[in-house]
Formats: C-alpha cells, structure tokens, sequence
C-alpha cells in the first residue's frame, strides 16, 4: 500500500455521562483508505465514541478532526456534510418501502432531515431528487441490487437487507462509513457477502471504514489495523498481528483463545 494520511485523527476524547466516563482520554487514527477496527469488551464505550463522532453526542474533552477539519462536537448534518456516515447495529431499513426507496431516504435520512424540506424551493427540490434517482440507479447497478430494486425491503433476506443499509450510507457520498456492529444477527455465509461488499467498496470507490465489530474472525481478517478500548481509553493499536498477540489485549478481551471468534 502507498504511504497513507490519516483521514480520521481522534485525540484525546472525553465523553462523561454523569460519573460514568464512557469515553476518557481516547486517541486513535484511521487512515484513508483502510478497514479500522474499534473492539473492546462490552461497556469499553465504543460505541459511545462513534456517537460522539457521528455528533449524537457532544464531547466533554478532546478533539475530533476529519481530512483536516476540525470537526469536534459538530451536529449529525454538519458530520455528514463534511464525509462521514454511520449504520446502525439494528437494522434500519425501511420495511414497507422498496429497496429503492430505501435509498433516496438514504439521500437525507442519513443526515436526520425530513424528505421534503420546506425550507428548498420546489426547483431546488427538484434538483436534488433527480440527483438522488440518478445516484440510486447507479448503485443498484454497481451492487446487483437491480434485481430487488422493486421488492419491499421487508420481503428480502437478512443479508441483502444488510447491503441495502450500506448501500444507502453511500448516498450521501462518505469518505468515512462507520459500521456499528454489521455482522450482528447474521449467518455465517452472509457475513462473508458482507465482508466481500466491503472490502469491492474499498478497492471500487475508494470508501474508508471504521467497524465496531465482536466477532473476532471478521475484524481480524477484514481490517487492516486495530484499536483496542477498555474502560473508555485505547490500550493498544496495531496490525490484526499485533494486537492478537499484545498481552494487555489478550488479558482485557481476547482471552487466551483468539480463534474462537465470539470474544465479547
Ligand atoms: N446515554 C447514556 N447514559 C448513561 N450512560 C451511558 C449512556 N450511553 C452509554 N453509557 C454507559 O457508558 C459506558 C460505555 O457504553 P458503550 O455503549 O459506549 O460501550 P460499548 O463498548 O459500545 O459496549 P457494547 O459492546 O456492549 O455495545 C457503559 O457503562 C454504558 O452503560
């Protein structure tokens, strides 16, 4: 790989919820281009931090800077705005609507607005929905999704409703797509569709990825770098080699067996 820039550079990060130091003195970088890993046990406050990052949380200390912006404590709109989506653990689609559908809503409902906003005149209107059509055919075509393109979303299976929720992070065009959790819930086989659509969405469009993630198989074949949290601070980062053999790890979370895939 070519020598790489940091896109994301969280530094120093504070999020306090009364007496719980959720997130306390957290530093971590995610390079452009690359899969990050974010793991840790259950309450280590991840996923604390992608809400502090995403803007659903504003921050009690630090900083958060994204492709040399400071975008610390800014709202959800502003993050998107500036590159950066984020999915949901729970699966988020939709529904009633069409696979479709379920992508223009990605066109805004990514960014927490309303479809139709009152605040754009009806040309402005018109504008950003024939650009929000055009981006959707675009990624059917490129995911295969063409063929469910009319299908409720409720009548899909686990794996493409999966896709979908990914393919709609991409509308509103992120250099950065944070993963809550993506394989939860799912059967082994689709986890491998899943990971395989992450790994073309890298290689194809350039995407950079930061993924909360428990099972241990997919973050230690997928990514391409590891930050380890325990009780809100990183205690280590590196490469899947490094971190699975780093002892603070392998004592806070790991255990001693690290092919088990279900550490949490
Ligand atoms: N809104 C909140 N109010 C109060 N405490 C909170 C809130 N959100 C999270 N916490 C607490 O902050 C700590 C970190 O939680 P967080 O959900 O970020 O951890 P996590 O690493 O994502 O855990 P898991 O792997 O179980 O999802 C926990 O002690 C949790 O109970």
């Amino acid at each position: 790989m070519s020598a790489s820039r940091s896109l994301l550079e969280v530094t120093d990060l504070a999020k306090h919820f009364g007496g719980i130091k959720a997130v306390d003195g957290l530093d971590f970088t995610v390079e452009e281009n690359s899969i990050t890993g974010l793991i840790g046990p259950n309450g280590a406050g991840k996923t604390t931090c992608f809400r502090t990052i995403a803007g659903f949380h504003d921050p009690d200390g630090g900083t958060v800077r994204f492709d040399g912006r400071d975008v610390t404590g800014a709202d959800p709109t502003a993050v998107v705005d500036a590159g950066i989506t984020r999915t949901f653990q729970e699966a988020r689609t939709f529904p009633s609507m069409t696979v479709f559908e379920n992508l223009l809503v990605g066109a805004v409902g990514n960014r927490g607005e309303q479809l139709l906003s009152a605040s754009l005149g009806p040309s402005q209107y018109r504008e950003d929905e024939r650009r929000a059509i055009e981006h959707a055919e675009e990624l059917l075509a490129y995911t295969g999704l063409e063929s469910v393109r009319d299908q409720r979303a409720s009548e899909l299976g686990v794996g493409e409703r999966k896709l979908v929720e990914i393919t709609r992070a991409l509308m509103t065009d992120p250099e950065l797509i944070l993963l809550d959790e993506p394989m939860a819930g799912l059967p082994r086989d689709v986890t491998e569709d899943v990971i395989e659509y992450i790994e073309r969405l890298r290689r194809d469009r350039d995407q950079t990825f930061l993924i909360v993630e428990h099972d241990m198989d997919v973050i230690m074949s997928i990514c391409d770098r590891i930050t380890v949290m325990e009780s809100g601070t990183d205690i280590a980062s590196g490469t899947p080699a490094e971190i699975k053999t780093n002892d603070r790890v392998v004592e806070a979370y790991l255990g001693a067996d690290t092919d088990s895939g279900g550490a949490a």
